[in-house]
């Protein structure tokens, strides 16, 4: 069931068109990406879904409201920007605050636990590392009991071994129950995170789809390279249906084709007692699927 549809979604402002037509659905409990590159317009997006701005055009409705109805203030919890909170206030004191502001909301203390921050909790906002903001960032969007969590640049500016932490919230978030909305222009973190992706680029949609699938409308091949114990005729390799090409440069092996490619061609080589050193494994990314669907390199 879709809790967010967006259609025809238009907003300018002034000169500017921020978005120009985007249309997507977000199903319940799903994490649903928005990935674009900076200035496609994927925060003006969220912020139309939030109801922190008003569409000049099209629709969006949230769990069934407009989105600037009351009742929804209770149901979707958004990640702050980066330093909204006073600097003195402590980790603890801002939960509470924020929790005053629903009718149910989540224990402060079981949240600080899971968010790995009770050892912060007196900590006052200034002190905290980027990492330790993101998180309070994250428990302040959830303190509510949100259906749903709109999370915007979550990891920017994180070290990759908080960036990963953080996947790992948000992964449990989901697992919670919670749907949630990633506004995201890191690949890396789409592909591991998203069930599925909207791309945007200069305020449209230009796919929907899975991490697998937009990498899938891109190309459907896989390259191995490897060197070889020992010669081996390529004729051995191009019977195969999986295989497309084998190409050799020195000593290195370069097989491209489709399918379980890897499986056909480790049995082969493994049949004739050859030991493929070195093998490496190369497919489509998401980057090459934001250049075949734009047209362009996705350059931040
Ligand atoms: N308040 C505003 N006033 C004028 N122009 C704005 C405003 N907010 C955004 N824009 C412009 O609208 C376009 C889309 O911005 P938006 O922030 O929605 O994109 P984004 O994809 O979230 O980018 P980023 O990843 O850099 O945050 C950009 O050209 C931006 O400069």
């Amino acid at each position: 069931m879709a809790v967010i549809e967006v259609r025809n979604l238009h907003k300018r402002y002034g000169e500017t068109v921020a978005v120009d037509d985007v249309s997507f659905s977000v199903e319940r409990g799903e994490i649903f990406g928005i990935l674009g590159p900076n200035g496609a317009g994927k925060t003006t997006t969220v912020e139309c879904i939030e109801g922190l701005r008003s569409p000049d055009g099209g629709t969006v409705r949230v769990l069934g409201f407009e989105p600037r109805e009351d009742q929804l203030r209770q149901l979707v919890g958004a990640q702050l920007q980066e330093s909204a909170l006073p600097e003195k206030l402590e980790v603890r004191e801002a939960l509470e605050l924020y929790a005053s502001f629903y009718r149910n909301p989540a224990d402060p203390d079981a949240l600080l636990a899971e968010l790995g921050m009770t050892g912060h909790q007196h900590k006052p906002y200034k002190k905290l590392s980027g990492g330790q903001k993101q998180r309070l960032s994250i428990a302040l969007a959830l303190i509510g009991n949100p259906e749903i969590a709109v999370l915007d640049e979550l990891t920017t500016g994180l070290d990759p071994q908080a960036r990963r932490d953080t996947w790992d919230l948000v992964e449990a978030i989901r697992d919670r129950g919670v749907t949630v909305v990633l506004v995201t222009h890191f690949m890396a973190e789409a592909e591991r995170l998203c069930d599925r992706i909207a791309v945007i680029d200069s305020g449209r949609v230009v796919a929907v789809d899975t991490p697998g699938g937009l990498v899938d409308r891109v190309s459907a091949d896989t390259t191995l390279r490897f060197r070889p114990s020992a010669p081996f005729d390529d004729h051995l390799l191009t019977d195969l249906p999986e295989v497309r090409e084998v190409r050799r440069h020195n000593s290195q092996v370069t097989v491209t084709g489709s399918g379980n490619l890897l499986h056909a061609v480790a049995a082969v080589l493994a049949r004739h007692q050859i030991v493929a050193a070195d093998l490496r494994v190369e497919q489509a990314s998401l980057d090459d699927a934001f250049v075949a669907l734009t047209g362009r390199a996705f350059d931040n």
